[in-house]
Parts: C-alpha cells; structure tokens; sequence
C-alpha cells in the first residue's frame, strides 16, 4: 500500500535559493510525524509543495500514492492547516466552516460536530476575528477536518500557543493519529512536538539532517555526566587538560566521556567543592541543536 505522504528527491529552488534539496521521506497512518527544522530550513516549501501550492523544481511529494492536484477528492483524503488557516474576520466560526462545508458538499452536522471537537461550540457565533491564536489554530484544524480526510498536513501549528493550548493540542494530534490518520506537523521547537510524535524528520538548509523514530533518536544521543557547583571551572579545566570532552560554563558542565566514579575521583584528588554530579541522557532540545547545527547553523 502506498504510504499516506510520500516525500522523494523533492527539490525547489527560488532563483539562487536552493530552500529544498532532495529531500526524501514518508508519513504513514496512524503516526504523528514531527517535521523539523529551524526557521527557513524548508518546511514550507515542502508542505507547500505536497498540497500542490507551489510546482517543485524536481522529485515527487504525494498523498496516498497521488499528487495533490491529481486527486479524485482531496477534501475527503487530505486536511491542512497553514498560515494558522485563512478566514475571513468578520463571520462567525461556525459560518466560516459552514461555507467551506458547502463549497464541499459536507453537511451542517458535520460543522457542528467538528466546533464541539475542537472546543469552540460556546465560542461559534462570534466573530472570527476576536478569536484568540489558539481558538484560531482549533477552527483551522476543524477546517482541516471537514472532510474526515485520513492525512493531515500542520505547519506550525503550536506558534504562538499558550502551555495550556500546546497540551490540548498534542492531545488533540494523539487522538487523530489513534484513529488512523497519518499527521505531519511542522515545527521549530522540537519541544512542541516531542512528546506527541512519535517519528520525527529533521531537515537544515533544505536537507534532511536525521529522521527515525523519536525513541531511536534520544536512544542514539551520548549523554554524559552533568557537574554544578563552585569549583566546576576548574574541574572543567582539569578534565579538559586530562583530554576529555567537556563543555558548559561556570555554573555547569556536561562531560560526555567520564563516567561519573572517573570524575568523582578527580574532583577528591584536587578537593573540589562539587554540589552535583548526576548521567544525563541529552536533553532533546540538545540532540535538536546538534543535528542543526552541525551542517552550518541557523541561515
Ligand atoms: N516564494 C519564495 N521566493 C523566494 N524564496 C523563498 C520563497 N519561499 C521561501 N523562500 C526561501 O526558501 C527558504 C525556505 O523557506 P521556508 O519558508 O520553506 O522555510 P521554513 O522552514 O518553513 O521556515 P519558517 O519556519 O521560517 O517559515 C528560505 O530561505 C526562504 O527565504
């Protein structure tokens, strides 16, 4: 069977911009795939691209096997939310979904069904435009939902959410991919993502700089031993001389290649004042920087 996004040697260049470069890879159903990378590395060009909003320089990017433009009835097969989704300020929630129910031949019930879904049914009739970022992010997503389509396309979805709204909304994601859909959603912060998907692709300068199973990638990450306290300075400077890979500042230090008896040992021998010696596996936000770092930093 065809995977729900298919994603292969997908290129765009804008004149000398080369914003997507042969970038490969797929999102199946009933997984959310997190879609990585810091700002301009090309996630909208991509997104973008896979709903057939913008013609790709080369490759393919197609839902269910087919381009976007090519098929029978994206309404009913794929749902997107970009540029937080696009309304018109002055009508209500509810008719906004009603008109594009209509233009799709979806029932009013439907619309209905979807505000309460997204927690905007008290909120339907007022205006669109006095809505807050995060109501506006849930009446996208229920627009996205209108056609129960089983792939769901979100670029950054949680920009701008308060914690509370971020939590709702990887509850939210959980929920769709549960009941079989494939969900790509973009983001900046890995941290949105992290705890709601469950495979993730991290591009940099239009290239894939990682994907695999979010599990695989912390699992991959070195850790190391995490030191505070007075003297850590110079247990930092001690260590390094001794060769080892050590980085942090005065307050802190991550030594990623002692275990913890070989740092205790030396912070006895030189009566070091340590308040804090503990493993870490490396924070996600950590393995995020070092991916996207390592092929040239933000641009
Ligand atoms: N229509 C366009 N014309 C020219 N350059 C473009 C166009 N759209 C995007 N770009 C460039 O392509 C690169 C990738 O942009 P894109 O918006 O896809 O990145 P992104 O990862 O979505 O970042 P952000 O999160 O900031 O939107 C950037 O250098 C951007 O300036």
């Amino acid at each position: 069977m065809a995977h729900a996004i298919e994603v292969a040697g997908l290129t765009k260049r804008f004149g000398p911009v080369l914003a997507v470069d042969d970038l490969s890879f797929t999102a199946d159903e009933g997984r959310v795939v997190g879609f990585l990378g810091p700002n301009g590395a090309g996630k909208t060009t991509t997104l973008r691209m896979l709903l057939g909003l913008v013609n790709p320089t080369s490759g393919r990017a197609v839902v269910q096997g087919t381009r976007y433009v090519e098929l029978g009835d994206p309404v009913h097969t794929v749902g997107s939310v970009l540029d937080g989704g696009m309304f018109h300020p002055g009508r209500s929630g509810r008719n906004h979904l009603r008109a594009l129910a209509k233009a799709a031949g979806i029932s009013d019930a439907r619309v209905d069904e979807l505000l309460q879904l997204v927690a905007l049914s008290d909120a339907a009739n007022r205006r669109a435009g006095g809505y807050s970022l995060g109501m506006r992010q849930r009446l996208g997503l229920a627009a996205a939902l209108l056609g129960d389509p089983k792939v769901l396309v979100l670029d950054e979805p949680a920009n701008g959410l308060d914690p509370q709204g971020i939590r709702w909304l990887r509850d939210f994601l959980r929920t769709l991919a549960n009941e079989g859909r494939a969900v790509l959603v973009s983001s900046h912060v890995l941290a949105e993502v992290a705890q709601t998907a469950d495979d993730v692709v991290v591009i940099n300068k239009g290239r894939s700089v990682a994907q695999a199973p979010l599990t695989e990638i912390m699992a991959r990450s070195g850790g190391g031993m995490k030191v505070a306290g007075p003297d850590v300075r110079r247990l930092g400077d001690i260590l390094h001389a001794a060769g080892a890979n050590v980085t942090g500042d005065a307050a802190e230090i991550l030594v990623k290649d002692r275990s913890g008896e070989q740092i205790g040992r030396v912070i006895a021998e030189h009566q070091l004042v340590i308040s804090e010696l503990a493993p870490t596996g490396s924070s996600l936000e950590e393995i995020y920087l070092e991916l996207t770092e390592s092929t040239g930093g933000p641009s």
